[in-house]
């Protein structure tokens, strides 16, 4: 028989509605709930190890890591299948970007179905038009407000567990002004939704007001390069949010790596410089919790790596 440090090799030990409802303590808490995004499973283990509450997982990385940008082209199967194997890879609870909900008010019902089926924890769904675009770019548009009510009530009714949770975007801060994206948000919690996302506000000013006006939790997107000041978790905190996303931040901090790498290589026709930035075999198979599958199949970690170069 395996013992006990199988649990959670082959998918995370904890259910998905358990997920669902740590979720929601956490929202409930009083902290500020971190989720950094993660661009793949391996990412959101680390995240897991370093211990922040819970995982993220973005469209506009999803798109970007199949080489496209982020105008809508992705499939509602393509991020149910990255963001399931994402949110099965840790016990967090994962919260994922459903663009406009993929479609008429009748998919955004089925993609709730969906990613719920997939063990994520929650979703997002923004009242841009279509085809979207980053949040923090100008040009972007929204529906009317009576559109976006159709597409969450869909969503609401089509969830069967209640604790999955329901998160409405509102874009509107950079269309139509602070004033009306405070409005979208009472009108989107009325509707049912549990969490509201403020995106492209400016500065802690802006973060301050909407919490004043809304009585369900809140999202800060702080994603770099855009329209929002980089604040800091104590200033989150201190102005009563209740969540953060670090949407794109693994994927940049990767790539910005990765590039260096290459042009290194063929700079110096070899990567040997470069392995005190590189994750360690060592530390990759700690990851991955490679020895425990020793349990199932003994024949499998009977080597060691000390012998190995560096
Ligand atoms: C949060 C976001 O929707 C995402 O897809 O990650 C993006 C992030 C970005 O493009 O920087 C957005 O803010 O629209
Ligand atoms: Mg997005």
């Amino acid at each position: 028989m395996p013992g006990p440090s199988v649990t959670g090799l082959f998918s995370s030990a904890n259910s998905s509605s358990a997920k669902r409802r740590s979720l929601r303590a956490g929202l409930a808490s009083g902290t500020l709930q971190r989720w950094p995004g993660a661009f793949s499973p391996l990412v959101a283990k680390l995240i897991a190890e370093i211990r922040f509450e819970g995982v993220y997982v973005s469209g506009a990385v999803l798109s970007a890591d199949l080489g496209l940008p982020d105008i809508g082209l992705t499939t509602l199967t393509e991020v149910a299948n990255r963001a399931g194997a994402i949110a099965r890879a840790t016990e967090l609870p994962t919260l994922v970007d459903a663009d406009t909900g993929f479609g008429e008010p009748m998919s955004a019902a089925r993609t709730v179905a969906t990613l719920e089926d997939a063990g994520l924890a929650g979703c997002h769904l923004e009242d841009q038009v279509n085809p979207k675009r980053c949040g923090h770019l100008d040009g972007k548009d929204v529906v009317p407000v009576a559109d976006m009510l159709k597409r969450l009530h869909a969503a609401v009714s089509a969830r069967r567990d209640d604790d999955f949770v329901i998160c409405a975007r509102t874009d509107a801060r950079a269309i139509e002004g602070l004033d009306a994206a405070i409005d979208r948000a009472r009108a989107y919690a009325d509707a049912g939704a549990d969490l509201i996302f403020t995106e492209a506000l400016r500065d802690l000013g802006e973060f301050e007001r909407f919490r004043a006006a809304v009585d369900i939790p809140l999202l800060a997107n702080m994603t770099e390069f855009g329209k929002s000041d980089l604040l800091t978790v104590d200033q989150l905190q201190s102005v009563g949010y209740n969540a953060v996303i670090y949407p794109v931040t693994t994927l940049r901090i990767a790539m910005g790596a990765v590039e260096r790498g290459l042009r290194d290589i063929v700079a110096q026709g070899t990567q040997s410089g470069l392995l005190d930035d590189m994750q360690h075999r060592s530390r990759l198979y700690e990851l991955l919790r490679y020895a425990d599958y020793n349990d199932l199949d003994s024949d499998l970690f009977n080597f060691t790596i000390e012998g190995a170069r560096q």
